[in-house]
């Protein structure tokens, strides 16, 4: 395979010995450039880090023998997570189970009744010990996931009806010696809670690590805890290159910051790959659309021979989604229409928001991150109708409204695999690395509202850059009439 001009660029920067940030549109031949990066240098030892296992068991088939590919997690396992290996796979443990050894209403200072805190719209919510638990556990994952030496109230999760200072205030101090008990019973290998991935990979970064490599590659750096980002950035004896497409950060809601845009500020020289060998130039118009609205350093090419085609698309072979209540309700109706359908990463996290829906509605607390921040159904139907940032909610409380939670939990256990299924259906998170023949993206990506006193039209830029996501998965057909509004917005925040 010859290089394109922009690939041999890349590969020629590589020989100058200096840090690199490779910006790489979809499907622009990425993985054959870090190749070719490595080809290039057969005496240098490289360590390339892949966003999962299975890209890293891939990269390590095609990628020369002067490579090794592994993931973040598996080389912090091999030097310290090891030691922690008795903990972990262990049995299921609830969040009640948690609780209880660590005997949460004594951390609490609330020995006695279930605490309650004040709501971002003044409803009061309870706190029983298993939701506390459960919102500590996320406040160390998200502890985990950053590049700080301790937990603070910086960890403490976003949740809806929980994000406001006055209301984290309350749930900091009832949360945070949780929190912070929880991480100390971690550290230690014979602690008795869950032990998960993510506490060794975070353990083995306070540690200091020092990788043992002349370059170090970390892909998909778009979507990069900061806790792996500062590991990166401390290999100072080492070249780095940092690759992906900011244009298809999409994480951040989870934590995720963007390496490249933190390594370009760092001084490393920047360069592109726009040529897409994905799809033609049609699809390469529609995404350019939406790079152009978020400012993004790049405009894709289309690759000429492949014949895309962007209009409507009677049967796709995948419908890409908003929400995962979204996907649902295609699911839903695909099943009824007799057609075989597919969620990409299954049925478990829909069936885990129908249950808390159920609990809810049946007058139970639940513990489930997005419904914690309620006491009741009515709370959450309040919340969406009073809260503008309460869309993707809104999409969930429509589906089982019109549902009912026992026919989404019964849908989720009619899902085909991918392998036999006609049709697969995805969250355009979900879709993340993934291509399909001919896609249609989904009408729950709405139309942002133009503010009433000034017209502008404005979208997160979060939200534009899921689209782009959305569209650049198709190779040969894509539907992308649900988002026919893109050439109404005029202006971009966030
Ligand atoms: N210079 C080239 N000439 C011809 N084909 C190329 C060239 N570079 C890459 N390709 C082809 O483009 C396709 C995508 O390449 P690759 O898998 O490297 O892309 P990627 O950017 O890593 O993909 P993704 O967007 O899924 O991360 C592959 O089929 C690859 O063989």
């Amino acid at each position: 395979m010859d290089p394109t001009p922009e690939q041999a660029e890349a590969v020629a920067a590589y020989g100058d010995g200096i840090d690199l940030v490779l910006q790489a549109g979809a499907g622009c031949g990425k993985s054959s450039t870090l190749k070719m990066i490595a080809r290039s240098d057969p005496q240098a030892r490289m360590v390339y880090i892949a966003y999962n296992r299975s890209i890293a068991t891939d990269a390590q088939k095609s990628f020369p023998t002067n490579a090794t590919c592994a993931t973040a997690h598996s080389l912090a396992f091999h030097a310290v997570g090891k030691q922690y290996a008795g903990r972990l796979g262990g049995p299921r443990q609830t969040a009640h189970d948690a609780a209880q050894i660590l005997d949460v209403p004594r951390l609490c200072g609330v020995p006695a009744g279930v605490p309650r805190i004040v709501g971002d719209l003044g409803q009061i919510v309870a706190m029983p010990s298993r939701k506390i638990m459960r919102t500590a556990l996320e406040t160390v994952t998200r502890f985990c996931y950053s590049a700080d030496p301790e937990i603070t109230a910086a960890h403490l999760p976003r949740r809806p009806n929980l994000r406001l200072p006055k209301t984290l205030q309350q749930l900091g101090e009832l949360v945070l010696p949780v929190a912070r008990a929880a991480w100390t019973d971690l550290c230690r290998p014979d602690g008795r809670l869950k032990f998960q991935h993510d506490h060794y990979l975070k353990l083995w970064a306070l540690g200091g690590p020092r990788l043992a490599a002349d370059v170090v590659l970390l892909d998909e750096a778009q979507d990069t805890n900061d806790v792996l980002a500062d590991v990166i950035r401390r290999q100072e004896h080492a070249q780095r290159i940092v690759v992906g497409d900011s244009a298809q950060q999409i994480y951040q809601w989870r934590g995720a910051n963007d390496a490249l845009a933190k390594f370009t500020a760092d001084g490393a020289q920047q360069l592109t790959l726009s040529r897409s060998f994905r799809f033609g130039p049609a699809v390469a118009d529609e995404a350019n659309r939406w790079l152009f609205i978020i400012d993004a350093p790049l405009r894709l090419i289309g690759h000429d021979p492949v014949p895309s085609v962007v209009g409507p698309v009677d049967s796709p072979d995948a419908i890409l989604c908003r929400t995962n209540a979204g996907a649902m309700a295609v699911v839903m109706d695909a099943l009824k229409a007799g057609r075989k359908a597919a969620l990409v990463g299954g049925g478990g996290d829909m069936q885990r928001l129908a249950r808390a829906a159920a609990a809810l509605m049946a007058g139970r607390e639940t513990d489930h991150p997005e419904l914690a921040g309620f006491s009741s159904w009515q709370q959450v139907r309040d919340y969406c109708e009073q809260e503008p940032d309460g869309q993707d909610l809104r999409v969930l409380v429509q589906l089982v409204d019109a549902h009912g939670a026992d026919a989404i939990i019964a849908t989720t256990e009619q899902l085909a695999g991918e392998d036999v299924a006609d049709l697969v259906v995805s969250t355009a998170h979900r879709s993340k690395g993934r291509e399909w023949d001919r896609v249609r993206v989904h009408s729950d990506f709405r139309a942002p509202s133009p503010d009433p006193k000034t017209g502008h039209v404005t979208i997160r830029r979060e939200e534009a850059r899921l689209a782009y996501v959305a569209v650049t998965r198709a190779r040969l057909a894509l539907d992308a009439a649900a988002l026919a509004w893109v050439s109404t917005v005029t202006a971009v925040t966030g």
